[in-house]
């Protein structure tokens, strides 16, 4: 019989696309307290940006494959599980005290507790020691007024949640006094770029109340569309109501002059409909630029210090990833070949 603190202790990362979890996820990860953690990331869309950034800072960073950890690919999420732990058992991976999970910005965090719990090793192997959802302070008070539904569900299963950007929101304690009067008993912390690392399982945190929770089935119906692979780029598109994301894999290099002018008409356009927007692009320099945006917002690109490891085996293919609201995907890829690669019409 294992006893409840000789499980590996599991650490869940929720929050709504483009939050600031990944963000949040390097930053813990290079603190001491954490440096020994395996980590899971899934993405929605076909191309892991997140996993490529985390990778070099954790050596145990596994990639879920596209789709929704909390309905989708919840059988691939316990294989991963119960992989990690039998390789751990043989001396196969770096040793690890802790796993953390960064789900994606679409996942509801109690499906993928019901699945840690309905199966047998795992749920005597693991313990689920604490669920934390990062808002975005920018668009927080907009996500609550409208009660947007998985965006709820993450910050109502957390046990505590992180304000991100409260450096660029001026309203975010306003944000946090709204989120105290609905959840009082959540702690919550302002957190900005330069903040430490928090320590989301302190010796006493409580166990997760999503603990508790029922196995219900998340009711969101994926489909999936094949690669469709044409000259210098390859584009998929994946599908969730009327979300999707559409990823690019482009060979050639980007002239960032066409792309910015592009993407300021995609924004200027259709801002609202565009939830995320997030890339890793060659310039045509000798390092890759990543690129981030949440609906109308991009941030300052960032000129990385190397090649991800996938972007140079690919022979430093660009990778962007545009997860749109009620958009067809088809022309967003057929105006970027346009109005970026210059393809004829
Ligand atoms: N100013 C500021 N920017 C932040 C902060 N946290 C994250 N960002 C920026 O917000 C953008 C999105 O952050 P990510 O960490 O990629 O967000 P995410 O939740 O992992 O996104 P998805 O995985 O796509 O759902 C990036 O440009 C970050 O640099 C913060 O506390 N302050």
């Amino acid at each position: 019989m294992i006893s409840p603190s000789s499980k590996t202790p599991v650490i869940i990362l929720t929050g709504f696309l483009g939050a600031g979890k990944t963000t949040l996820l390097q930053k813990i990860l290079r603190a001491e307290h954490y440096g020994d953690s395996a980590v899971l990331i899934n993405e929605f869309g076909e191309i892991g940006i997140d996993q490529q950034l985390v990778a070099p800072i954790s050596p145990n960073t596994i990639l879920l494959s596209s789709g929704c950890l909390c309905c989708q690919i919840r059988g691939e999420l316990k294989q991963a599980l119960l992989d990690l732990l039998d390789q751990r058992a043989r001396g196969q991976v770096p040793h690890f005290q802790r796993i953390i999970i960064e789900t994606t910005g679409l996942a509801e965090p109690t499906p993928i507790v019901a699945t840690l719990q309905a199966d047998p090793v795992l749920c005597h192997q693991l313990s689920i020691r604490h669920i934390s959802a990062v808002v975005d302070a920018v668009n927080g008070a907009q996500m609550l007024a409208q009660q947007h539904p998985v965006w709820m569900q993450q910050i109502i299963a957390a046990d505590s949640i992180l304000l991100a950007k409260s450096d660029i929101a001026p309203a975010a304690a306003h944000l946090r006094e709204q989120l105290r009067r609905l959840l009082p008993h959540t702690p919550i912390l302002m957190h900005s770029l330069n903040d430490p690392a928090p320590e989301l399982d302190a010796p006493g945190a409580s166990p997760a109340p999503a603990l508790a929770a029922t196995a219900e089935t998340a009711a969101c119906a994926h489909g999936h569309e094949a690669a469709e692979s044409v000259e210098s780029v390859e584009s998929a598109i994946h599908r969730q109501g009327h979300v999707h994301s559409l990823s690019l894999n482009i060979d050639t290099p980007i002239d960032w002059i066409a792309f910015s002018v592009w993407l300021s008409a995609l924004l200027h356009a259709h801002g609202a409909a565009i939830w995320r927007l997030k890339g890793i692009l060659n310039v045509g320099e000798a390092y890759p630029v990543l690129i981030n945006g949440v609906q109308h917002m991009i941030y300052p690109p960032q000129h990385l210090a190397d090649w991800p490891e996938d972007t140079r085996q690919a022979g430093r293919r660009s990778q962007l990833v545009i997860i749109a609201n009620g958009l067809d995907p088809e022309r967003i890829e057929a105006s970027f070949r346009r109005h970026v690669l210059g393809e004829a019409a």
